[in-house]
Formats: C-alpha cells, structure tokens, sequence
C-alpha cells in the first residue's frame, strides 16, 4: 500500500490492517471483522467492482473506502476472484473480542487461481513452473484438485504445446527473462526458487528417499528445478499443506499423439462456438470423468497396444447393453473424491468434504460385481481391505445429510459414541429442565407472567414484569431492569447454567475429536484413494465413449503401427451432431507414407472442404484417444504428431495481423515436422495478395512434398485453383474436390468429396447465394471474365512453362537458388522472438525478395 490518502487518522486497527497489507502485495487483503471480511482503500474498490459489492467507507470524511462479504459465504466470492484472475490473503481473527484489546489477526490462508480448489465443480486450479532453456524446457505441472503432479524436460514447441493443453492459471517462471512470451498468466519469482540442488535436498526430503532416481530423475535434472519450483509455491501459499501432492511424476518426451497449439484452438476440441468434440463425448456420470475425459482429448496415445486395451473395454460395453447400464447405476451420483481430499488436506474442506469419501467408498464395491468381464478388469480399482474398513467406519460414524462447517454440529450419528450421546443428552436435557423450572417459579411465586429467558450477556435469567415486582422472592437477584420489566438470577438458575456452558463445550470438544480421528485415518489413505479414483475416472470415461458409439453408430478404428490413414464413410462427430436430423454427407479418406501423402481439396465455398479436413483429424484424434469412431470402417497407422493451420485468426492485441499469424502457424509446422506427422492446412496465403498468397501456399505444398524422410501427411484445402496442376507434376499429391451441382437455381451443395478438382472456382455463385446484390454479381461476372481472358493471352500468373516439372530438380526456374534462400530465412526466423515491428520488417523484406524472384521470372 503506497502512501495513505490524505485525512486517514491510523487507529490501532488500520495499523494492523496495514501491517499485513504490506506482507502480501499483489493480494487483496481479506481482514475478517466480527462476521465480516471487510476490504478496505483499492481493495475495497476493486472488489466492489469484481464482486457488485457496495461500496461503503469506515470513516466520516469517507477517505477509507470499504466493501465486505459475510464470512460464511466467503469461498463463493474467492471463486469469482480467482476465476479474474486475483489473488486473495485472509487475515482472520486468532483471538476472541473481549472488548478492551485489539484483537489479534494473522493471515492463515492464500488463494491464488493456480493454487485454488473450489468447493464445487468449476475452475480447478492448476499451477505450473518453466525453465526455459535450450534444447530443452524444465517443465513442472500440479493439479491442485487431484494432487498430480509431474516434471520434465521438453523441447521448446512440446513443452509450449504441453503447457497450452493444461491452460495453468499460473506458471511460474524465473524473474527478469528477457523475450520471453507464454501464453497464461505468468508468475515471476526469484531466481534461486528454481534452483535444482535445493530441489533436489526437498523432493529427497519428502519422499524419504536417498536417490530420485527411482522416480526417473538423474541427479542434476534440469526439471528438478521446475518441480522444486512449484513446491516451495505450494508450501508457501497454503502454510505447508502439502499432504494431498502425489509422488512426483516424469512427463516423458513424444510419449502420446502431440497437439499443436493451433489444433487445440482450432479443432474445437473443448469448446467451441457450435459445439466441441468434448460436447459430443461428454456422457460422464461423475466430475472425476469429465475431468479425465478433457485430458485424454488433449492428450491422445501413440501406442496401439494402450489404445486397444481402452477399445476392448468400450468393445465390451458397446456390446451388451445391460452391462452399460449397470455400470452408468454405479457411476451415477458418486462424488469427486478427489477434490475433497484435497480440499480436507488443504484446511478447507468441511464434513461434505469428508461426507464424499465416505459416498465414495461405500459404492466402490459394487464395482467388484464387473470382475467377471475381463475387457474391464484393467479399470477396476483393486479391492484393499483397509480402504473398505475406512468407508465402514465413516459410514457408522458420519450423518446422512452433513453440514457444511464442523461448527454447526450435527456430523457425528447418534450411537457412534457414548461420551457424545451423553453430553447430548445432557443438554437435550436442560431444554426440559428450563421448562419445568419456569413452571415450578410460576406457581410457587403465583407471578402468571414469569418467564425464564435467555442473552449472551447474562445467560438465563427470570424476567417478571414491573407490576409483580413486589411479589418477588427474597432470594431472587435483581440483574437488569428494563422498561416494563425485571431480570433476576438464581443460585439454582446460575447452576444449571455452568453446568450447561461446561456440556456445550465438552460437546464440541468431543465431537472436534471424533472428527480429527476420521479425518485422520482419511487422509492416511490419500494415494489409495487417489488411485482408485482414477480407475473410476478412466472407467466413467470409457463407458461413456461406449454410450456415444452405441447411440450415434460408431465404429472400432484399427489402429496398428502401419502408414496407411483410411476412412470409410467418415462424418465429423460434431457438424454431424448439430445437422440432425438432416444427414450428414459420410466421405472416405485415403492417405499413405508413399502415392497418396497429399490430399488436395477444392471446391467452392460453403462446401464442406473444412469439415472434411477437420473431420480427418478428429477421427485420428478420437482413434487415439480410445474412442470409437464415426465411420464405417477405419484404419488409422498411428499419428505422433498433429499440426493444423486452419482460418483467419487475428491476433491484433498483439500486434499481429492475419496474415502474420497465418505465416507464423505455418513457419512451426515446417519446423516442427516429425515423424508421423498428421498437417492440416486450410487455406495458406489467404490473408495477402493473390500472387503473393499463392506462391506461398505452392512452396509450402512442395516443402512438405519433398520431405521425403519425415513423409508427413498432409490434408490441403485451397481456393487457388492453379495449384490442382501440382497434383501432377508431384509424386504423392491426390487432387479432390467437394462436388457440388449446377442447377437452373444455382448451385447445389453435395458435400462428396469426389477424386477430381473442382472444375472453377464458383466464388461468384456463392456471392449470389449469400444475398449479394444483383449489380454487383454481374459486374463481379463481367470482371471475372476479363481476369480470365487475359491469363489465357499469356499473360497469366504462372505460365505454364514455367511450372516445375517432377524430377526437374537440378534445373527448376521458378522455385530457383534465391527462392530456396527465401524460404530458408523465412522457415528459419523466429516469429515469437520477434516485436510485431521485426516481424511486419522481414515480412516486407521477404516479400520484396519474392517479388524480385517473381519479376526476373517473369521478364
Ligand atoms: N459432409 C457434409 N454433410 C452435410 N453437410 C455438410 C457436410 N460438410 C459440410 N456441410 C455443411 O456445409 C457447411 C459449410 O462447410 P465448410 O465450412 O466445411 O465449407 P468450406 O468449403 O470449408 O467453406 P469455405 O471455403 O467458405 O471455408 C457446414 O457448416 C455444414 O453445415
């Protein structure tokens, strides 16, 4: 907090306020007041705003903004402020108000959007660290909710397009990296919190090991550092609650099919505007589920062995109909058992929390009826006798319904414990005591209007009105005189009442015991829980890929270690699902490592060329994810790596244009290619001149072409119509168009792919489809006319002289020497080491040398 405003008086409570407002910048400052936790100067505006909460002030002068929440409700609004992105400390109160001391407050509790686990299923935090260095990332990754947690070493593009598939809502990264850019919200910290070797002596230390070498780690492992990282943030953030962390994990290099960040963005994988691939496969029955289902989505295998032993399991479940159903009653209602772990080991978890380990443990035996069907066997969680005698015990000790604070009472059963049902009885008791005494007083004094009472200030006393004063007994002390009454103690009364004070206390004391106790022997099975739900996640998941293949016809993909990538009466799941009940156009797809590695697809707009392309990917992705597929048949040589460059993208908040962004994408393909690479792109070169687009989009299609040791597949939609020529000049490239029909009214959409190209290019029809007006269609035609003539004068883009000849490799004229340096500066620049200023330079600098080659060609 920099200076105060002017006419703040510091009173010893603003003082303390100040104090710990000044441990924890960066963090809104929840100072807990009575019932309240009040915010106060910025915080208090800024929270006003986030939260529509009133804004007050504590002073007269109105120079000490406040806004409050009631402390009850106070996870709801932390979940808002996390989800903005805020930080939050929590200062409450450590001593009781006895109204001559200030009371005492510490800060007892972080939340950070990285660190946050909310109490109902929503944003789950998830936090990361990252070392960038060269060749390879340090990476580090925890889920809060589930206590993951996993460290490795990736190379720059794997570990960005990792990191991108976790979307962290906070990565820490060593302080002061100079052009460094992340996508998400970055941390900065102090440079020797990434140290290895004091990561090392942590890890070490925790796990009781000698060596982390059991766990993968060399000593020295650069992703040490990243993991030590994340666990100091930890330690730190939540006061050193760390219990719930699983043992630490290697993320393995290009182990699983590796999703490029455009992929993710562009496939539509978990949201989209019309519906996402999660959408259609999301027939989970429990939050652990649709948490796994989203990660299996952004992380799909690359061994056919691991992928048929999730297909066997949706075989199984696909095939009999009454076993999915039994399985979807047992799935159905059970609780995320991983978040109230972790919730309970992080001190925020309450008796639901607890409730939701016991609803969890008292249904996984139903699961055991599955053991007779061997395809489930590897999902079921192994029965452990010490797991089912903690779900007996919290069964016989816990309510049914629970409240959610220990607190409120009312967590343990009646009959669980003598003591307690004792001290209960005792008070229940004393409700029956009071009633008789009042009636005892009222006959023995003959005062009708005697009533015993009840404050906190005096506890029970006997209020008798003004009038019947006199009647009073001798023995009655007066306390408190109102208007129209009298409040009198008793000796008996005074009694009754230590009595009383001393059982509600012993009451709570016992039942804060018994609870300690359950917890205790809960959190003391927090790695076999954690296992078992993740065999109940990954079994939700695969019964859901069942449901969906048996409601929407799915089929079982071959998937095998081949090259060949074919598709037989392919829909993509999601046009599919929201054109119903009007069919879907089903299309084959055929690709190989050697005389079909290229499809090029034209056709008009409004075709169907993107979906066809997008429809290509899915498939390979739902294949390797353990899905079935929709199509008639599929056969599918594993994928390891998926590249798509797919629409027009600005990214004008930073700095970039269409048409940069596009080149961007396009320059990490080419650089990024690896061995069974799957690349998608739809539409190269459309964001500049046609020339210039589409003598980028020809290099493109012959770098890829000629990558014969790599041998990517490639999937080309393109709207250049000169570029179907290629098709054949080059060994590889297929050409396909999506048919469409000319009627009397226009064109007709078939939505087939057929193996031909497209006979023109139709823009102008589809102008007129879209409602153009009439003027401008035929003045568009007259245009259109003359563009052609003129091309076939001679005077057209490319001659067709000077298109490259296959096996012309010594002697191509157009693609020559300079154009190769052209394309080497253009694939070896750094887009994302470059200010939008660099980057708009060599694109004019590239350009300039292309229009050179283009000129001399030309002449
Ligand atoms: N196989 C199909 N069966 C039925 N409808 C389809 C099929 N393919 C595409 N469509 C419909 O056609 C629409 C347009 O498809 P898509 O966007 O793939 O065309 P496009 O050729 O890529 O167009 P543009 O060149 O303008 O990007 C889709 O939204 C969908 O409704």
């Amino acid at each position: 907090m920099e200076g105060l405003p002017e006419g703040v008086k510091l009173t010893p409570m603003l003082e303390q306020y100040l104090h710990w407002k000044r441990q924890y910048p960066g963090y809104l400052l929840f100072f807990r007041m009575g019932d309240f936790f009040e915010l106060f100067f910025d915080d208090a505006v800024a929270a006003s705003e986030l939260l529509d909460l009133t804004l007050t002030a504590r002073d007269a002068e109105k120079a000490i903004p406040m806004a409050g929440v009631p402390h009850h409700a106070v996870d709801g609004y932390l979940a808002r402020l996390v989800e903005a992105g805020r930080r939050v400390a929590l200062c409450d109160q450590v001593t009781e108000p006895d109204g001559k001391t200030l009371v005492e407050r510490r800060v007892v509790r972080l939340v950070t959007p990285g660190t946050f686990v909310p109490p109902e299923s929503g944003q789950e935090g998830l936090l990361a660290a990252c070392i960038p260095g060269k060749p390879c990332w340090a990476l580090a990754l925890l889920s809060m909710s589930t206590g993951r947690f996993e460290a490795g070493n990736l190379p720059e593009q794997e570990a960005r397009s990792y990191l991108l598939s976790f979307s962290p809502q906070e990565t820490l990264v060593p302080r002061g990296l100079e052009g460094f850019s992340l996508e998400g919200p970055l941390v900065e910290r102090e440079r020797d919190l990434f140290s290895v070797t004091a990561a090392e002596a942590l890890l070490k230390h925790r796990h009781g090991v000698l060596s982390l070498e059991g766990f993968g780690f060399e000593p020295r492992d650069a992703a040490l550092g990243a993991a030590g990282a994340v666990l100091r943030y930890v330690e730190e953030t939540q006061f050193g609650r760390t219990g719930h962390l699983q043992t630490l994990r290697r993320i393995q290099p290009r182990s699983g099919l590796l999703l490029d960040p455009s992929s993710q963005c562009n496939l539509e994988l978990v949201e989209g505007r019309g519906g996402s691939l999660y959408g259609i496969l999301n027939r989970c029955k429990t939050p652990l589920g649709r948490r796994l289902l989203r990660e299996w989505i952004l992380h799909p295998l690359n061994d056919p062995e691991a992928i048929e032993l999730r297909q066997e399991a949706v075989q199984a479940l696909v095939d009999t109909p009454s076993l999915r159903e039994s399985l979807r009653r047992v799935l159905e209602g059970l609780p995320d058992v991983e978040r109230a772990l972790s919730r309970l080991h992080l001190n925020t978890g309450g008796p639901r929390d607890l409730g939701a380990c016991r609803d969890f443990l008292s249904r996984l035996p139903r699961l055991e009826s599955f053991r007779d069907r061997p395809p489930l066997l590897p999902w079921l969680p192994e029965p452990c006798p010490g797991r089912e005698e903690l779900g007996e015990s919290l069964s016989r000790a816990l309510e049914e319904t629970l409240p959610r604070n220990l607190r409120e009472g009312g967590v343990i059963r009646p009959g669980h414990d003598g003591e307690l049902d004792s001290l209960r009885q005792c008070l229940g008791d004393a409700k029956g005591w009071l009633r008789s005494y009042e009636e005892g007083e009222r006959a023995r004094t003959g005062i009708r209007n005697l009533k015993v009472g009840f404050n906190r200030v005096f506890g029970h006393y006997i209020e008798v009105g003004k009038a019947a004063a006199d009647r009073v007994p001798g023995e009655y002390q007066r306390r408190q005189t109102l208007v129209n009454c009298e409040r009198y103690v008793t000796e008996e009364l005074r009694t009754f009442e230590d009595r009383r004070c001393g059982a509600e206390g012993a009451l709570a004391e016992r039942e804060e015991r018994l609870w300690n106790d359950l917890l205790t022997r809960t959190l003391s099975r927090t790695a076999d829980l954690q296992a078992a739900a993740r065999k109940v996640a990954e079994l939700d998941v695969l019964h859901g890929f069942a449901e969906v293949a048996a409601a929407r016809g799915y089929c079982r993909p071959l998937v095998d270690e081949g090259e060949t990538l074919s598709i037989r009466g392919g829909r993509h799941p999601v046009v599919e699902a929201a054109l119903t009940p009007e069919p879907f156009t089903p299309n084959d797809l055929e690709l190989d490592g050697d005389q079909r590695r290229m499809i090029l697809l034209t056709g008009p707009n409004m075709a169907g060329k993107s979906t066809f392309l997008r429809m290509g990917a899915l498939l390979v992705l739902m294949a390797q994810m353990g899905s079935f597929v929709p199509a008639e048949e599929a056969r599918i040589g594993r994928i390891d790596r998926l590249f798509t460059r797919i629409g027009a993208r600005d990214d004008l908040n930073r700095g970039k244009s269409t048409f940069m962004v596009e080149m961007m994408e396009t320059a990490q393909i080419l650089n990024g290619l690896g061995p069974r690479s799957l690349v998608i792109l739809d539409e190269i070169g459309r964001g500049t001149s046609t020339d210039d687009g589409m003598s980028i989009a020809w290099a493109v299609m012959e770098f890829l072409q000629e990558e014969t040791e790599l041998r990517p597949k490639v999937l080309f939609a393109t709207h250049y119509h000169e570029l179907t020529a290629l098709a054949e000049k080059l060994p590889g490239v297929r050409n396909c168009s999506v048919a469409v029909e000319e009627t009397p009214r226009g064109l007709a959409f078939l939505h087939h792919v057929v193996p031909r190209p497209a006979s023109r290019s139709y823009g102008v029809d589809v102008a007129r489809l879209a409602g153009l007006p009439e003027s401008v269609l035929l003045r568009s035609r007259e245009l259109l006319s003359r563009f052609e003539a003129r091309r076939r004068e001679g005077t057209e883009l490319l001659p067709q002289e000077e298109r490259p000849r296959s096996g012309e490799t010594g002697q191509r004229r157009l693609f020559d020497v300079d154009l190769e340096a052209l394309l080497e500066e253009l694939s070896l620049c750094d887009p994302d080491r470059m200010t939008p200023l660099q980057g708009l330079e060599t694109l004019y600098r590239l350009r300039e040398k292309g229009r050179m080659i283009w000129g001399r060609d030309k002449a």
